[in-house]
């Protein structure tokens, strides 16, 4: 016989620090009702024979690799990438870390809740805005900001700070030759002292999970959104759900997993600084009917003390400006205040011409 749906669902999920994860594992025949999403939501069309661009990154040195990477980040927003220096093993061990994370019992989670955590920097939780939005996410995420290694040390939990400080730390000359050959197109001669800051100041890295579903097609494991980051460079692992709009505005494209590769998105920071030329493209993820998925994103952001804008090379020869300027972690703020609405959260910083 299937379980009773708890009573007080925000009570089991995040006050007792169960999850999605302890829904999941109830056995439920389908999903509360918060989970379910109008049908508007769940309707996609996704195309097959479409792919994301897959880049090899062994030469990227040569201008058609680079030429590859910008053209993709302007068409895109969104490409895979192989070969790209970030050994394999600490990809495989920031997974298990996930796995391991989320198999500890409730009581230990819970520790790491908003109300909980040792550190405003540490946050375990479930849907993304359960305030503000029409139906909740069947996903749930450890988000983790990296201030200094003393503080992560510190406060991050053990089951997964080591793994997770160590995919950070060696995938950090990937950022920075992604965020070289990217802002030459912007007529920015290289990320040096002055400006490293402004595209790199910050990061964050979530632990996302994403629980089996009973009746997965009515709900959404991450609703439609682009990111707010910088740059995005995202671990996803061999189970698949991640859908990217197409250029058309229209479909959806499926991003396959390719063991040993990394996804790289373009966030909102970099749209609005490069005036557009550079797109943050909604994505979403599905839900899945019989298996666990984790994924590890690190956004690149600004620091939240920087105000972004588009930026003065870009504007030089005469471009009109699309976004105003505005403090990053006002930016921040407004996104996470809100449910995810797609593309929405750029119009925050956009100019509207009377
Ligand atoms: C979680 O599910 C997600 C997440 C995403 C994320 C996509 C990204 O691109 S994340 C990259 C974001 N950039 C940064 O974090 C760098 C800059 N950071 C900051 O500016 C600040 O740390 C801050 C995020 C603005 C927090 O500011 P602070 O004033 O210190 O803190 P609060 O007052 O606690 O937070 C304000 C507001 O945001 C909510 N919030 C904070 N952190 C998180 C978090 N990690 N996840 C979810 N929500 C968060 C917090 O609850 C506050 O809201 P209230 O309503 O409670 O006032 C993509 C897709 C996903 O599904
Ligand atoms: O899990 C994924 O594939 C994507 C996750 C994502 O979009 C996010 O955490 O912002
Ligand atoms: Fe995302």
């Amino acid at each position: 016989m299937a379980a009773a749906i708890p009573s007080d669902l925000s009570e089991f999920v995040m006050v007792k620090g169960n999850g999605v994860k302890g829904l999941s594992e109830m056995g439920l025949k389908s999903v509360p009702r918060e989970y379910i999403q109008p049908l508007e939501e769940r309707m996609m069309k996704v195309v097959s024979g479409e792919f994301i661009p897959i880049i090899d990154m062994a030469n990227c040195d040569e201008p058609k690799v680079q030429d590859a990477i910008c053209d993709a980040a302007q068409k895109w927003g969104f490409f895979q990438i192989i070969n790209h220096g970030v050994p394999l093993h600490v990809l495989e061990n920031v997974k298990d870390a996930t796995h391991r994370f989320y198999q500890m019992p409730p009581q230990e989670k819970v520790k790491f809740t908003k109300e909980n955590s040792p550190s405003n920097h540490v946050r375990y939780g479930s849907s993304f805005s359960p305030e503000a939005e029409k139906a909740l996410e069947w996903k749930d995420y450890l988000s983790l900001f990296y201030v200094s290694d003393h503080e992560a040390q510190t406060t991050w939990p053990s089951a997964c700070r080591d793994e997770a400080l160590e995919y950070m730390k060696r995938s950090e000359i990937l950022i920075k030759q992604l965020l070289n050959v990217l802002v030459k197109r912007l007529n920015v001669s290289k990320i040096d002292e002055t400006n490293e800051a402004l595209f790199m100041g910050s990061k964050r890295i979530n632990l996302n999970y994403y629980p089996v579903c009973p009746n997965h097609e009515e709900t959404i494991a991450i609703g439609r959104h682009s990111d707010v980051s910088t740059l995005t460079i995202l671990l996803q692992d061999e189970i698949g759900g991640l859908h990217v709009r197409a250029p058309n505005h229209r479909d959806w494209i499926h991003v396959p997993p390719i063991s040993g590769a990394l996804v790289i998105n373009i966030g909102d920071a970099l749209q609005v600084m490069s005036n557009g030329r550079y797109k943050s493209i909604e994505h979403r993820v599905s839900a899945n009917g019989s298996k666990i998925r984790v994924s590890v994103p690190i956004f690149v952001n600004p620091r939240p003390s920087d105000v972004i804008g588009p930026l003065p090379q870009v504007l030089a020869s005469g471009e009109k400006a699309m976004y105003r300027d505005v403090l990053y972690s006002d930016y921040v703020k407004h996104f996470f205040r809100k449910s995810h609405d797609g593309k929405m959260t750029v119009e925050y910083a956009k100019i509207h011409s009377l």
